[in-house]
């Protein structure tokens, strides 16, 4: 048995920790960076105040080589600071890569797609934060009290306008902060809406094309853009403003700095050599404050993306077990299951008990709306019952680790969808293809002759531009992906909906070879033909079980429709009592 990674709350508190222990290494970093950057400004009061005073060229050797050092040891502990970022940058995404991906799946489920893949470009983003300039510039910001610090130790003049200047400084990223975080934020929520939104109707494109719908969703798209457009304007205008009176603040304390320094020295109160170098400190003391009202846009977007990743992650704390449970071959048992969807006021599923043998194919019919597929969703562990569960010999099957309950289980929706690979990938669940068990599970399903009609075979590509797999194609594929590994319950969701006689015919074949081999085989059917190859029939109506017994007991109320005619008062109560389940 593996035990799987840390549950999500427990991975951001590792995270946070070791990202904490990183900024401390960097922060002790940025003060040797910052030590070392008084080579220049000290060199420079050195040079003014005794080279040129005692005309020795020995003195000028001994500081340019002191000087040489001290920023050849800056380049390296520059360089060592920012391979530190890069490798928390890369840590990060190492460690909440999958736990997103995972947690990505599970609410697509639950919220559609869009919101799923904002995650994974969010964590791209903070990532490139990360490993950016700006992440330095607060811990940068932490030390220039030292320059402030040798400004007083030149004059206290010169400290108090540093001091000035700073406070300034300070004010304006205040005023930044006030000006503009909100409206970005709100620039940043809109955009992410109107992209998740384009990329859903993308995925419609035919739907869209075919009724001339772009127009419409054009006006849809352009509302949000509109928004987005506008607060984005007035963040930027603002933030131009406050670029602009920082520069203009910049430029005014530089002026000042030098004013000071012209009037101490005509004082006599300081040397020459200080006028420069104390021109430089102001700069090195209110450079990290400027590059943060510089960069402030990137601190708001990447705390608005860590929020998001960090309510994705802990949305699916604790909800599945992490350990990987040996395989089973026990029987699957109903116990007394309520579902209601999240948000939803309606019960789709309300109360259903049933359990099937090892061996058992079982049918399940019921008119449009009945609930049918979202039982075969909660019989995969796709949805977690509000109450009751579904039961694997034994084990709940929405709290099983999903890669161990996936090896047992074949699972072929109502709507196929492929992905992106070849059809050996496929139907290998894109894991690394394994031949023989590509071959039985085609051989199984009754693909094989089918897929070698394809243009590299195998190797075809389901999404290949000059290629398209038809509907009926893709369900044969997916029943062969459903029947990889010969699994212990398969459940296959209208899978003759797009088949013809001969597909229909292969079907019934791949179904009785999983029941043969001590499957467990769940069809839900519309087209009463396929009926004739299962052993139990379950009959659901407004999400209770009207009927259920063996085939022949029930078979004969099934129309040729589909629909199946059951009297009000033959619900329910003939459903078998749960059996007994272990937790
Ligand atoms: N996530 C959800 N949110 C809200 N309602 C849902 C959700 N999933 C299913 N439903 C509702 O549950 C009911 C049953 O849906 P389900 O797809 O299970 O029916 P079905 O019997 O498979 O129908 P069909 O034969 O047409 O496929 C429907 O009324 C549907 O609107």
């Amino acid at each position: 048995m593996k035990v799987a990674a840390l549950a999500p709350d427990g991975l951001i508190r590792e995270l946070q920790r070791s990202f904490a222990g990183g900024l401390a290494y960097a922060a002790f970093l940025s003060f040797c960076v910052n030590v070392l950057l008084l080579t220049v400004p000290l060199f420079m009061v050195q040079v003014q105040d005794r080279v040129i005073v005692s005309r020795s060229f020995d003195t000028l050797t001994m500081l340019l080589v002191i000087a040489f050092g001290g920023l050849a040891l800056y380049g390296v502990v520059e360089f060592i600071r920012s391979l530190t970022f890069q490798t928390m940058a890369s840590l990060f995404a190492r460690r909440l890569n999958l736990p997103a991906l995972e947690a990505a799946v599970s609410s697509s489920l639950e919220q559609g797609s869009a919101q799923a893949t904002q995650a994974i470009r969010d964590l791209n983003d903070i990532r490139y934060f990360i490993a950016s300039s700006a992440i330095a510039t607060p811990l940068e910001a932490m030390w220039s009290p030292i320059f402030l610090a040798v400004l007083f130790a030149f004059h206290p003049i010169y400290g108090l306008v540093g001091a000035a200047s700073l406070l300034v400084l300070l004010l304006l990223g205040v005023l930044s902060d006030v000006l503009t975080r909100r409206v970005l934020k709100e620039a940043n929520e809109e955009g992410v809406a109107s992209i998740n939104d384009v990329g859903a109707s993308l995925r419609h494109a035919e739907t869209i094309e075919a009724m001339g719908m772009l127009p419409a969703l054009a006006k849809r798209w352009r509302i949000r853009q509109v928004a987005m457009i506008e607060h984005l304007d007035l963040g930027t205008r603002r933030g131009k403003f406050i670029a602009a009176l920082t520069r203009t603040s910049r430029m005014t304390m530089q002026l000042a700095i030098y004013a000071t320094g012209a009037t101490l020295i005509i004082k006599n109160e300081v040397s020459v050599g200080t006028l420069m170098a104390a021109s430089i400190l102001l700069g090195r003391l209110l450079a990290p404050f400027d590059s943060m009202i510089a960069d402030w846009r990137q601190w708001v977007l990447a705390a608005a993306a860590w929020k998001r990743v960090r309510e994705l992650l802990l949305l699916r704390s604790s909800l599945r077990q992490t350990t990987e449970t040996p395989p089973t071959e026990g029987d699957l048992v109903i116990d007394r299951v309520v579902f209601a969807p999240s948000g939803s006021e309606q019960t789709v599923i309300k109360g259903i008990s049933f359990s099937l043998a090892p061996g058992e194919v079982l049918g399940i019919v019921g008119p449009s709306g009945a609930g049918k597929s979202t039982l075969a969703r909660l019989l995969v562990g796709v949805l977690k019952p509000n109450v009751g569960g579904v039961y694997l010999d034994g084990h709940n099957v929405y709290l099983w680790e999903r890669a161990s309950f996936g090896a047992m289980v074949g699972y072929l929706p109502q709507s196929v969808s492929l992905l992106n690979g070849t059809i050996a990938e496929n139907i290998a669940r894109m894991r690394t293809p394994d031949p023989q068990a590509i071959l039985e599970a085609s051989r199984i399903a009754g693909v094989h002759e089918l897929i070698g009609r394809m243009p590299l075979g195998y190797d075809t590509n389901v999404n290949d531009g000059d290629f398209k797999l038809s509907g009926g194609q893709r369900q044969r594929i997916g029943l062969a992906r459903a029947l990889y590994g010969l699994p212990r319950l398969l459940v296959l969701d209208e899978p003759n909906s797009n088949l013809d006689a001969e597909g229909e015919q292969s079907l019934v074949r791949a179904v009785n070879a999983a029941r043969d081999s001590g499957a467990m085989v769940v069809l839900i059917a519309h087209r009463p033909s396929i009926m004739q190859v299962v052993d139990k029939i379950l009959v659901l109506r407004e999400g209770r079980i009207a009927q259920f017994g063996p085939r022949s007991a029930i078979a004969g109320m099934i129309t040729p429709g589909g629909l199946v005619e059951i009297e009000p008062n033959k619900r329910q109560d003939q459903a078998p009592k749960p059996r007994e389940v272990t937790a």
